[in-house]
C-alpha cells in the first residue's frame, strides 16, 4: 500500500515545536500530596542534604506476556527540564497545605530544580524486564521522592501502550496495516493522545486522531462513519452527480455511470439492483465526488436480511437493518452473537429500494446456537467465541469454508455492489477507489468474500488494480481476534482498532513502582511478605548478556563498584531470591543497558525521534527469542543478580528482617 491507502490522511508539517516541547498538563502539581508534605517533613527534619537513588521498575510484565516495552522517557526529561514551582502553584500549596508550615519551606520548593539530579534510563523503546529498573535517579532526598508520581504516570501508560501496540504488531505480521481508531474510547483527552502516540511507538502505521497527528507527525489516516451513508436516502438527494476525468478535464455524469456498472455488476455478484440500497450509492457516488482519489468505503451498512437463517426453507424476505451512529444500546450479545433480539434504532423516515427498514430481526428470537449436525448438508454450526465482547455465529461447510447466514452475506454484497459500481465509475474518469471498510460481522469470511468479489471485477472488467483493493476491517478488535483471523484465513489489508488497544482492556495498568534503594550511600531494602516485593537495595548497573546468536540471554544486576561482565567470560548469575537458581554465562556481547540522560541541569544524549524509538522497538523485539515473544505460555525471560549482589540483598535482609521469639 502507499499513501493513498486511505482516504484522508495528512503530513505532521503543522508540527508546533513550542508546544510539544511539553505537554501543559505535566508539571510538578502533578503528583500525589502525599510527596509534598513528605518534602516538608523531610526539611523539617534536616534531610535538604540527603543523597537518594531511587529505582524505577515494575514487577510482573503485562498482557500474559514475557516482555514489555520502555516509553515515556522523553517526557520524562522533558519534565526534568522544565521542574520548577511557579508563585501560583505556591501560592495554591499555601493555601492546601495544612497550617503551620512554615514560610521558608515554601522559599525553598520556589527555588528547586532538578538541576541536581541525576537520571540513567535505559533507551526508549527497548524490550525490558520485571526488577530490572528502566530509570535509575539519583540525587537531593526531596527532589527525587518530589519527582516519584509524575514520572511514574509518564512511564506507567506509555510502555503499557506500546507493549500492547507491538504486541498487535506482532500477531498482525508486519504486511498488516494497523491503525489506531479509539480517540473516542480513550481515558480522556490526554490518555487519547498519550495512546496515539504510544500506540505508533509500538508499531502501529498510524492515528484517526488529528491532534495527535499534528503534535507527534504521526500519520492521520481515516475512512467514514455510517452517518455518512445514511445521510442519504435517495439518489434524489445528490445535489451534483458531476466529477471532472481526470485526464481529459470533461465534467461527466458519475451517478450515471455508477448505474450503468452496477446493472452489469449485478450478475456477476449475486446481487440484484433491488437488493441494494439507493440511499448507499448516492452515499458513495458523492463521498466519490469529493474524494475521487481517496475513495474508501464503508459497505455494512445496510443488513439486508432474511426473516431466519438459511437453514429455514422459506424464500427470504428482506428486512433491512440500518446502522446508525445514535443506535439505542445494544442488547447484551445473545450467545448466537449476531444481531438477535436487537432493535433498530431508526424505523422511521428511512425508504431504500422497498426495503422494509429497521425491523427487528429474527423476531427477538435467537436461533440454538450450540454445537449442530445438519445430517443432510453436513454442517456443523459452531458458536467462536472471538472477543470478550461477544460471540460471533459462523457455519462450517464440509471443505471446511466458513460461510455465514445467508442475511448477512446478501447485505455485504448491496454494499459491495454499491461500491464496485462507484469505483468501477470512477475507473472511467481516471480515478483508482481506495478501498472498503466492514465494521461488523465474520470479518474473516465477509473479507474473503470482498476480496473474491474484486478479483471477479478484475478480471470480467479488465481492471487489474481492482485485485489490490485495501480491505480495513474494524468492530472490537483485539489480539486474540487477530489470532483467531489469522487461523481462519482472511483478505484483511488493514485493522483499525480502538477499544482493546488504548484502554489496554486485557490489562489496564502496568505497575511500575519506584523504591528508595540507597540513601548517603547506604544500602535501603524494602521487606515484604511476599518475596517478590522485596526490592533490591543499592545502587545498581544492569547488563543484557547475549548469546552467540545474538539473541538476548539474561540482564544481570550487579552493584555499581563490580567490573561489568566481560565478552566470553564466564559469569556467575544467581536468581535473585531462590539460592539454588544459578548458571555460567559466557557472553557472546554485553550490553550496558543505562545512559546517563540528565545530568547536571542537561539531557545529556541526543533523543532519537518517535520514529527512531518506533524503529528501535522492533529492532530490539528482534533480539528475544521467539518462546519469550509467543502469545500462549511464553518462556519467562531470565533476570540475574551477580553473586556479589545476591550475597549483598542476603546479608542485608538477614540484617533488617526482626528475629521472632517463640514462647
Ligand atoms: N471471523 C471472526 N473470528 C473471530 N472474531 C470475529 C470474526 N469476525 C468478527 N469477529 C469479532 O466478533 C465480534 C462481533 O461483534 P457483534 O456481535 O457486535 O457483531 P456485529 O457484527 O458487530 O453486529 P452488529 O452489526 O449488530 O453490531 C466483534 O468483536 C468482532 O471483532
Ligand atoms: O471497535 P473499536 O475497536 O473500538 O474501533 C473503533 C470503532 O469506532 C467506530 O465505531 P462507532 O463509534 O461508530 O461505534 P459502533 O461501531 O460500536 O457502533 C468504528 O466503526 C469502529 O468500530
Ligand atoms: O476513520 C475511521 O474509519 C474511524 C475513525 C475512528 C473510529 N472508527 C473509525
Ligand atoms: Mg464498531
Amino acid at each position: 500500500m502507499n499513501d493513498r491507502e486511505l482516504s484522508c490522511s495528512a503530513g505532521g508539517q503543522f508540527m508546533d515545536r513550542g508546544r510539544m516541547n511539553q505537554n501543559g498538563v505535566v508539571q510538578p502539581l502533578l503528583t500525589d500530596l502525599y510527596q509534598i508534605t513528605m518534602a516538608y517533613a523531610y526539611w523539617k527534619s534536616d534531610k535538604t542534604d540527603d543523597t537518594a537513588v531511587f529505582d524505577l521498575f515494575f514487577r510482573n510484565n503485562p498482557f500474559h506476556g514475557e516482555f514489555t516495552i520502555f516509553a515515556g522517557l522523553e517526557e520524562c526529561l522533558k519534565f526534568l527540564d522544565s521542574f520548577h514551582y511557579s508563585q501560583s502553584d505556591i501560592e495554591y500549596l499555601k493555601q492546601t497545605l495544612p497550617e503551620g508550615i512554615e514560610h521558608e519551606f515554601f522559599e525553598y520548593l520556589g527555588n528547586l530544580t532538578a538541576r541536581d539530579v541525576t537520571l540513567y534510563a535505559i533507551d526508549e523503546g527497548t524490550v525490558a524486564f520485571p526488577r530490572v529498573p528502566i530509570i535509575k535517579i539519583e540525587g537531593p532526598l526531596i527532589i527525587v521522592q518530589l519527582l516519584e508520581t509524575t514520572l511514574l504516570t509518564l512511564v506507567n501508560y506509555a510502555s503499557l501502550m506500546a507493549t500492547n501496540a507491538a504486541r498487535y504488531r506482532m500477531v498482525a505480521g508486519k504486511h498488516v496495516k494497523l491503525l489506531e481508531f479509539g480517540l473516542r474510547r480513550a481515558q480522556g483527552p490526554d490518555g487519547g493522545l498519550s495512546a496515539s502516540k504510544y500506540s505508533y511507538t509500538g508499531g502501529f502505521d498510524g492515528t484517526s486522531n488529528v491532534l495527535a497527528g499534528k503534535l507527534f507527525n504521526i500519520p492521520v489516516k481515516g475512512t467514514h462513519a455510517h452517518a455518512y451513508i445514511t445521510s442519504f436516502s435517495s439518489i434524489g438527494e445528490l445535489k451534483t452527480r458531476l466529477l471532472k476525468h481526470k485526464q481529459t478535464g470533461i465534467m461527466e455524469d458519475l451517478l450515471e455511470h455508477a448505474i450503468r456498472h452496477r446493472a452489469m455488476l449485478s450478475h456477476l455478484l449475486d446481487v440484484s439492483t433491488e437488493e441494494s440500497s439507493e440511499g448507499e450509492l448516492a452515499a458513495m457516488v458523492s463521498y466519490a465526488i469529493a474524494f475521487p482519489d481517496g475513495f474508501m468505503a464503508l459497505v455494512d451498512t445496510y443488513d439486508v436480511k432474511s426473516r431466519e437463517t438459511e437453514q429455514t426453507n422459506t424464500e427470504p424476505k428482506l428486512i433491512s437493518k440500518i446502522k446508525t451512529e445514535n443506535s439505542p444500546p445494544k442488547l447484551k450479545p445473545s450467545t448466537n452473537g449476531h444481531q438477535n433480539g436487537q432493535i433498530n434504532g431508526q424505523i422511521n423516515g428511512h425508504k431504500t429500494n422497498g426495503h422494509q427498514n429497521g425491523i427487528a430481526q429474527n423476531g427477538g428470537k435467537s436461533p440454538k446456537d450450540t454445537k449442530i449436525q445438519d445430517t443432510k448438508t453436513s454442517t456443523t454450526t459452531t458458536t467462536t467465541t472471538a472477543t470478550t465482547k461477544a460471540t460471533l455465529k459462523t457455519t462450517t461447510v464440509s471443505n471446511g469454508t466458513a460461510y455465514l447466514p445467508k442475511y448477512v452475506e446478501k447485505s455485504f454484497r448491496s454494499g459491495l455492489l454499491n461500491f464496485s459500481a462507484v469505483a468501477l465509475a470512477l475507473n472511467d474518469l481516471g480515478y483508482h477507489a481506495l478501498g472498503i471498510r466492514i465494521d461488523s460481522g465474520d470479518l474473516a469470511y465477509l473479507s474473503c468474500l470482498a476480496r473474491e468479489s474484486f478479483e471477479k471485477v478484475a478480471e470480467r472488467f479488465k481492471v487489474p488494480w481492482f485485485n489490490k483493493l485495501t480491505i480495513v476491517a474494524s468492530n472490537d478488535i483485539n489480539e486474540d481476534t487477530i489470532l483467531s483471523l489469522n487461523e481462519q484465513g482472511h483478505k484483511i489489508d488493514c485493522f483499525g482498532i480502538g477499544t482493546h488497544l488504548v484502554t489496554c482492556q486485557r490489562q489496564p495498568a502496568l505497575g511500575c513502582v519506584y523504591k528508595l534503594v540507597e540513601i548517603n550511600g547506604q544500602p535501603r531494602i524494602k521487606l515484604s511478605q511476599d518475596v517478590e516485593k522485596v526490592t533490591m537495595p543499592g545502587n545498581k548497573n544492569a547488563y543484557r548478556l547475549y548469546s552467540a546468536d545474538g539473541h538476548a540471554l539474561i540482564d544481570l544486576l550487579q552493584k555499581v563498584s563490580e567490573p561489568p561482565p566481560a565478552v566470553s567470560q564466564k559469569v556467575l548469575c544467581r536468581h535473585p531470591f531462590q539460592e539454588s537458581k544459578r548458571a555460567y554465562v559466557i557472553p557472546s556481547h554485553v550490553e550496558s543497558l543505562y545512559k546517563v540522560y540528565w545530568k547536571s541541569g542537561k539531557i545529556c544524549q541526543q533523543l532519537p525521534t518517535l520514529e527512531q524509538v518506533r524503529e528501535k522497538v522492533q529492532i530490539s523485539l528482534k533480539t528475544l527469542r521467539n518462546d519469550h515473544k509467543r502469545t500462549l505460555n511464553p518462556t519467562p525471560y531470565k533476570v540475574a543478580v551477580s553473586d556479589n549482589l545476591y550475597n549483598f540483598i542476603h546479608d542485608l535482609w538477614l540484617q533488617n528482617a526482626p528475629i521472632g521469639e517463640l514462647s
